[in-house]
């Protein structure tokens, strides 16, 4: 299965794209990702949604509500970051803005004069480590090679964990799982209606897991609402809840991402 995913090779994606396929290839976007897999160029695409430090990955919120795909799997990993450089004296540290943010504390405390550098992924950081010796970079310890491994288990709490999505074309979308994640535009504003979205799920007894606004991007304070709860679209109780939301956003939309099994990964 020809899978797409976040590089270069050595990135916390890769780690959890190796759950999914042994094809893999790299891009250095996350719109990227969704947008081949939307339009049939890869099988499977893997991408990080959520942290349990540094919360959502909002670009592949935004690109979940743009493009037509279906959620497969979701994979959870835990994220034990290094510093990886040439040597000691480096003036900056670079990484992808989550890991640096995941690592905020340690940086403050033990580097408060250097500079943070944000850049498409931690392996992409780790290459800007190999060519400049000013440079370290944040990121698995695997990716060491010859750099140097300056401190291990960075990252601010031990518990950091990634959870990442595994996306296939629209057609693949599936009924079974044990969590479904749907995407909201209700495109209208009166109070109450956040509570009215809600209520069909906890009249039938179904657990959110996680609920996540963003701008719709058509004007100040309008949203997108993001969906995750704990049952699959095959049972009855589901449809009858989505029935409702659909009616309460009929201005807007309702997309049904699927629903998915997860998978936790540890490496
Ligand atoms: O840069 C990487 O290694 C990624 O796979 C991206 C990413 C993220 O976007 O959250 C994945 C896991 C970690 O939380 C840090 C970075």
């Amino acid at each position: 299965m020809q899978t797409l995913t976040l590089g270069p090779s050595g990135t916390y994606s890769h780690r959890a794209a190796q759950s999914v396929s042994e094809d893999i290839e790299f891009t250095e976007s996350v719109t990227e990702i969704v947008q081949a897999v939307a339009n049939g160029a890869y099988d499977r695409g893997v991408i990080p949604i959520e942290n349990s430090i540094e919360g959502s990955v909002t670009e592949s919120l935004d690109a979940l509500a743009e493009y037509d795909i279906a959620v497969v799997r979701e994979i959870i990993t835990p994220i034990r970051h290094a510093l990886l450089a040439r040597g000691e004296s480096f003036e900056t540290v670079a990484s992808h803005a989550q890991a640096l943010a995941q690592c905020r504390g340690y940086l403050e405390e033990q580097y408060p004069d250097v500079e943070l550098e944000a850049v498409a992924s931690t392996a992409r950081g780790v290459e800007r480590a190999r060519e400049d010796d000013s440079v370290a970079a944040i990121a698995h310890p695997d990716n060491a090679g010859d750099l140097e491994t300056l401190a291990t288990d960075i990252q601010d709490k031990t518990s950091n964990a990634t959870r990442f999505l595994a996306i296939a074309g629209a057609d693949e979308r599936s009924p079974a799982g044990g969590k479904t994640s749907i995407v909201i535009y209700p495109n209208s504003d009166y109070p109450g209606l956040l509570l009215e979205l809600l209520k069909p799920f906890a009249e039938r007894d179904i657990n959110l897991s996680r609920l996540e606004s963003r701008p719709s991007g058509e004007r100040l304070g309008d949203y997108v609402f993001h969906v995750d709860f704990q049952a699959g679209l095959y049972e009855d109780r589901t449809q009858a809840a989505l029935e409702e939301i659909e009616t309460l956003a009929e201005n807007g939309w309702v997309r049904r991402l699927g629903s998915y099994d997860t998978e936790h990964v540890v490496s």
